[in-house]
């Protein structure tokens, strides 16, 4: 049976900008962000079992192992659409810090998708896939192709974008889990003091102009979820006094990430950050399509 297992690559996604425009009836707001994966990744292993019934572990103990985890999530739902009458049991090899700011959840139910699509032989194509995604969370349809994107809507609907510079990514995440209704929920739309420059930031990926990029990095979030964790803030400056480019809070938060162009310059900042929080990860953007299937 193990040798039908299909292993599937779950990359961590940034904010480059996240601006949001209003809040919607619905309750969700309404946003516009540019997304780019990084090369921080959990592992789902998707593992037929002989009998009808989701099984779920993951690497991390405090992660929900039950319909609560997204991953979780996904395999019920395309059971449930499909009448799928087979078991599977999910493993999570957990890389990416929960409650971080960095999708870590919804990439784990994006491969999910993908490597069930396989493992059932459904044939179900991404616009598929990306719907019911889209019922999971937010970001679950980025997460799912990957790359670099422009997402509008309440994340849901994406402007495929090109890579950006190539660069590192040193990310710091202070010892707090933040939830993303309540900072949504902590924003007040119409007291928002600057904008991000989207466009610019779009024209930035296309020229692959790294320091147009860092000048353009903004994410309104970041005033609410500092408040909240004043850690940020301070992870921020000493991000910037230790030669960042550029510096900013990812989604929600609470991780704030730094972007250099030297992999020496990342080394530094890494060991700087390292006395200072215990998370400190050092990646490169991906950019581009790296979402595959192991095997
Ligand atoms: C902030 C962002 C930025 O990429 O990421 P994270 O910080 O979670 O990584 C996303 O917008 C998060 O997306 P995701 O985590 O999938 O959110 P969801 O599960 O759909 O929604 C969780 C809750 O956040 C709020 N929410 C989410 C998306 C949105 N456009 N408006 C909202 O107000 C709602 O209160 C919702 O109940
Ligand atoms: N596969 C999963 N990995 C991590 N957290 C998960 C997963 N599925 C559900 N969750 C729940 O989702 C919440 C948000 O987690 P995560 O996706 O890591 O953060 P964020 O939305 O900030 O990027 C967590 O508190 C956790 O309980």
């Amino acid at each position: 049976m193990n040798n039908l297992r299909v292993s599937v690559k779950a990359p961590a996604k940034i904010n480059l900008t996240l601006d949001v425009l209003y809040k919607r009836p619905d309750g969700y707001h309404e946003v516009e962000m540019v997304m780019t994966t990084v090369d921080l990744a959990d592992r789902v292993d998707l593992i037929p079992l002989d009998h009808d019934e989701i099984r779920l572990d993951c690497s991390a103990s405090f992660v929900p192992d039950d319909i609560r985890n997204h991953a979780f999530k996904a395999a019920y739902l395309l059971k449930e659409r499909y009448r799928v009458k087979k078991g599977v049991r999910i493993y999570i090899d957990k890389k990416i810090p929960v409650a971080a700011g960095l999708a870590g959840g919804s990439s784990d139910a994006a491969a999910a998708l993908r490597g069930l699509n396989r493992l059932w032989n459904l044939g179900l194509s991404m616009e598929e896939l990306a719907q019911i995604g889209a019922e999971i969370g937010s970001d679950v349809p980025f997460c799912l192709y990957g790359g670099t994107a422009l997402a509008k809507g309440r994340g849901e609907k994406l402007i495929p974008l090109s890579s950006p510079a190539p660069c590192w990514v040193v990310l710091a995440k202070p010892p707090v889990g933040v939830s993303t209704a309540d900072v949504y929920g902590g924003l007040r739309v119409n007291e928002i003091k600057a904008h991000p420059a989207t466009d610019n930031m779009i024209r930035a990926i296309e020229e692959q102009n790294f320091s147009m990029m860092c000048q353009s990095l903004g994410n309104v979030l970041e005033e609410v979820t500092m408040k909240l964790y004043p850690q940020v803030r301070q992870i921020k400056e000493l991000m910037l006094a230790t030669g960042a480019e550029g510096v900013l809070m990812s989604g929600s938060g609470p991780t704030v990430y730094a972007l250099v162009q030297k992999e020496m310059k990342a080394q530094r900042l890494y060991n700087a950050l390292r006395g200072f929080v215990k998370d400190v990860y050092a990646a490169r953007i991906l950019g581009g399509n790296e979402t595959d299937v192991l095997d």
